[in-house]
């Protein structure tokens, strides 16, 4: 009865397998591979996992990487489903201007987050906050309506941008400080603060429109470099697209 779930970013593929199609399933094993590398999955990482019955995953790297999924995926008699931002669904509705248009994703972690929420405590608003290639920001107010978020370059594509531009800024990885005093460390600190700012800005949006100060959660494969940057208090949850995947496959088997 294993259930693979698959997130597909601008970077890496990110996969787990769960003993269950269901909320709190038991993970059996997970893994990453770099987009450039999905052609590996069939013969290494994947090459000795029990097969999966279901697979729903999210995609937001085009068409031609999902077709190179699709690909190793044969190796198994099973369909992948690949979940499309809709209007509403598993308790969150969706306020963006053209609904299919928002990246699957960041879909897909808000309906994590929101189970998270509601399984912690009462309705309240909350902030997704998704460090991967790029980064999102995203606004929930407390009766579960996606108010919109914001899109911003993550620190690779901020450093290679300003490497591109520039005649004098390539240099090592630095480290985050409030003043910084070299080259390295004024770029890893003006990126890490470029999000924390953003982060902050939107709690204040947040915090505003709905009275009453939000959780934000974050997650992503650069999360764990932001979250001690932070200016306001986030509990980081690597977990949170594998989450939204669960319940979204639980509620659709449910109804199935
Ligand atoms: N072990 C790692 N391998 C690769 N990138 C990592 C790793 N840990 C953190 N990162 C950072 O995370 C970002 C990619 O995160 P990820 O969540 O995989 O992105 P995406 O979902 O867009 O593919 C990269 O920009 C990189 O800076
Ligand atoms: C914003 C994103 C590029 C984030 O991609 P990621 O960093 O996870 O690779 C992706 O969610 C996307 O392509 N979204 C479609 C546009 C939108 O959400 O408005
Ligand atoms: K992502």
């Amino acid at each position: 009865m294993a259930f693979l779930a698959l997130d597909v970013g601008n970077t890496r593929l990110k996969w787990a397998l769960y003993d269950e199609p269901r909320v709190g399933a038991r993970l059996i094993t997970h893994g990453a591979q770099f987009l450039e590398n999905i052609e590996t999955l069939e013969e290494g990482d994947w090459s000795r996992l029990p097969t999966p019955r279901w697979v729903l995953g999210c995609v937001v790297a085009g068409d031609a990487v999902k077709r190179r999924v699709e690909e190793q995926l044969e190796m198994w008699d099973v369909t992948p489903q690949w979940v499309v931002s809709g209007n509403a669904e598993a308790g969150v509705v969706n306020g963006y201007d053209h609904p299919a248009r928002l990246g699957s994703d960041r879909w897909v972690a808000m309906i994590g987050a929101r189970q998270r929420l509601l399984a912690q405590g009462p309705q309240r608003p909350c902030v997704v906050v998704m460090v991967g290639t790029a980064v999102t920001v995203e606004a929930i107010d407390a009766e579960g309506k996606f108010l919109g978020g914001l899109i911003l370059p993550g620190h690779g594509i901020m450093l290679r941008a300003l490497e591109s531009g520039t005649a004098g800024l390539h240099v090592p990885t630095g480290d985050v400080r409030d003043f910084p005093t070299n080259t390295s460390d004024a770029l890893t600190s003006g990126g890490t603060f470029a999000i924390a700012g953003a982060v902050q800005r939107m709690v204040e949006n947040l915090s505003r429109h709905c009275g009453e100060a939000p959780v934000v959660y974050m997650t992503g494969g650069a999360g764990w470099k932001m979250a001690p940057s932070m200016s306001t208090e986030v509990e980081l949850v690597e977990s949170l697209i594998f989450d939204g995947l669960l319940h979204i496959a639980s509620q659709r088997l449910a109804v199935a």
